[in-house]
């Protein structure tokens, strides 16, 4: 999009948020212009160009801008601007920084510097003088928060570079010159800490993105054992209120096997948005033992932000993901909830008159959820680093409804599936992830299935399988019960049901707020199933029905005491050996 002249335009119309422009030269296509109306600059973006009108969103309330006014065009697309200082920082979805705002609230006209121009950081070399380089190189690191942040070639610099010269070992700003490449006809580039980035396209910078294999830890049972995330994987949530989506997404943040963590906070109302400024710098970070806010990055808005704004706020967070995973660093990103993102693009979809899909929601809105979360995903970088970006996407379907298009479209991009239920949640079975409809399709993948006996080691899949049929005959033969009552159902029923509960009592359940109980390693997740499916796999002998619950709320007692921190101790074998005892006593 690069040109001699700027191209001009005056505002010809204005509804709401929607203003027509007649320009005087080209334009692109989602190009940022810049509306001047008294003393102010307000931003926008071009959403459609007809002719010479061309159509623009601004970020920010019309109010007072007139006919006439002057609009110039920039020649680039809406950008974020990194480098080191993004992280522990609260950003709005055009990168202004919140904390130097008033509240969460743009100062119409105002943009704030995302970055600290003053702030010196020790820069370490990576690249040397006679290298050849490209988009995406290494040039040198500087560590932030116990992060390394690579210094990398401009994403825009597509031909190949010889490295003239990197400065030494030091302290510099974000600004100063800390390498200069020579381009293919000698011109010496400059080049600083810092780049610009499109937040609307994917920036590809490498070499090769195979299908996500390798498992992620999250060190939650419900979703490790039963239907784990892959490392550069997607997951959704729909949940309904209070059924414990941020209980969980703190959990998952918290724990997850990540270096970066990003959150794209896209709330109905303020006080959402401030519980996540004020809970998310409590969160204590167990990999390092300081605050989680260091390695996170937050993307926050609300609903009487302008539309484009809220529209951008995924996209910059997804940028900001991409950016850290160009790093060779492995990144999580978060988004609550995706709904109040696609009610952004509705409204404007809207206020273009274009033809409505279900639910008013723009006709391509299901392309667009698949695109954005086709950009997470598993990559290997051209120096052979790999880098990932794993997206867990919320969603709040209207009424509970999952049928509803942003919740159907997000099922069709989305990998794996985690549903909130609210009964779950009603009788305090923590977390509520429902195990019979949820799913990872992940679990069908044989280079994951691979990586899943390397890692928990042969047999683990099937002894999933196993425990989740069990799940599910439990539940068949719940339904039974309930029907013709508990006597009158074979025994083998009560068996059924009472064994499945046992799996949802010790696997499924996991009390966030326990020190022992909230994060479990893999290595103990497999040594919890393989016992308790020994359990599950075991013949009773019962005289009455009420014997088979009496005999199974003792063995999930005896379980919750198990201090699993220590279960490969002497100790623990001692106890290991009662359990054994009280089977032995109804064993066939
Ligand atoms: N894993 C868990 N262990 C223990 N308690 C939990 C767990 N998950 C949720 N809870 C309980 O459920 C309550 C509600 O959870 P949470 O605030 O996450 O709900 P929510 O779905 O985010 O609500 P909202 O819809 O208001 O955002 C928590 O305060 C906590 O008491």
């Amino acid at each position: 999009m690069e040109r001699k002249n700027k191209t001009t335009g005056k505002v010809a119309g204005i509804v709401a948020n929607l203003v027509t422009v007649k320009v005087d030269g080209p334009v692109a296509q989602n190009e940022i212009c810049f509306i001047y109306h008294n003393d102010e600059r307000l931003m926008a973006e071009v959403i459609k160009v007809i002719g010479v009108n061309a159509y623009v969103q601004v970020f920010e309330s019309t109010r007072g801008v007139r006919v006439g006014s002057n609009v110039e065009f920039e020649g680039h697309m809406l950008e974020v601007t990194l480098g080191p200082g993004i992280l522990s920082r609260n950003y709005d979805g055009l990168q202004n920084d919140l904390d130097k705002m008033d509240g969460v609230f743009l100062t119409r006209g105002e943009y704030t510097d995302p970055l600290n121009r003053e702030v010196k950081w020790k820069f370490k070399p990576l690249a040397k003088a006679g290298e050849t380089v490209s988009a995406g190189s290494w040039l040198g690191e500087v560590v932030e928060n116990s992060i390394p942040h690579r210094i990398m070639v401009p994403f825009k610099m597509e031909k190949r570079y010889e490295v003239k010269s990197v400065v030494d070992e030091g302290e510099y700003t974000v600004d100063e010159t800390i390498a200069v490449v020579l381009d293919e006809d000698g011109k010496e580039i400059p080049l600083t800490m810092v780049q610009k980035w499109p937040v609307k396209m994917p920036v590809k910078v490498y070499k090769h993105k195979p299908r996500p294999f390798k498992l992620l830890e999250t060190g939650v049972r419900c979703i490790d054992t039963l239907n784990p995330i892959t490392e550069g994987g997607t997951g959704f949530i729909p949940g309904p209120f209070g059924t414990g989506k941020t209980v969980l997404q703190h959990a998952i943040s918290k724990q997850a096997e990540a270096d970066i963590v990003i959150i794209a906070a896209c709330g109905e109302r303020a006080n959402e948005v401030v519980e996540i400024f004020t809970e998310f710098p409590e969160l204590d970070d167990p990999r390092t033992g300081r605050k989680l806010i260091e390695r996170t990055t937050i993307i926050a808005n609300t609903s009487n932000m302008p539309v484009a704004a809220r529209e951008a706020s995924v996209y910059t967070a997804m940028t900001l993901a991409e950016y850290y995973r160009t790093m060779g660093l492995k990144v999580l990103l978060m988004a609550d909830s995706t709904s109040r993102w696609a009610q952004a693009l509705r409204e404007m979809s809207n206020r273009l008159e274009e033809l409505p899909g279900p639910d008013a929601f723009p006709m391509d809105l299901s392309a667009v959820i698949s695109n954005f979360y086709a950009r997470a995903g598993f990559v290997y970088l051209p120096n052979g680093e790999t880098g990932s970006i794993t997206f867990i996407g919320t969603v709040s379907p209207a009424g509970g409804n999952l049928k509803e298009p942003v919740t159907e479209s997000t099922r069709k991009a989305a990998r794996c599936f985690y549903g909130l239920s609210q009964a779950r949640a009603d009788s305090k079975r923590y977390p509520a992830i429902d195990p019979i409809d949820s799913y990872s399709k992940y679990l069908e993948y044989p280079e994951v299935q691979e990586n899943l006996v390397d890692v928990v080691g042969e047999g683990w899949l099937s002894d999933v399988i196993k425990a989740k049929d069990i799940l599910l005959r439990g539940k068949e033969a719940m339904e039974q019960i309930n029907i013709l009552g508990d006597d009158s159902v074979p025994m083998s029923f009560h068996d059924r049901f009472w064994k499945s509960e046992l799996i949802d009592f010790v696997i499924l359940q996991q009390d966030a707020f326990d020190s022992i109980d909230a994060s479990t390693p893999l290595k103990r997740q497999k040594y919890m199933l393989a016992k308790v499916l020994e359990v599950a796999d075991s013949e009773f002998e019962f005289a009455h029905f009420e014997e088979v619950s009496g005999f199974f709320k003792e063995v999930i007692n005896f379980f919750k005491q198990m201090n699993y921190s220590e279960y490969e101790s002497d100790e623990f074998k001692k106890h290991e050996k009662s359990l054994e005892e009280l089977l032995k006593e109804r064993r066939n």
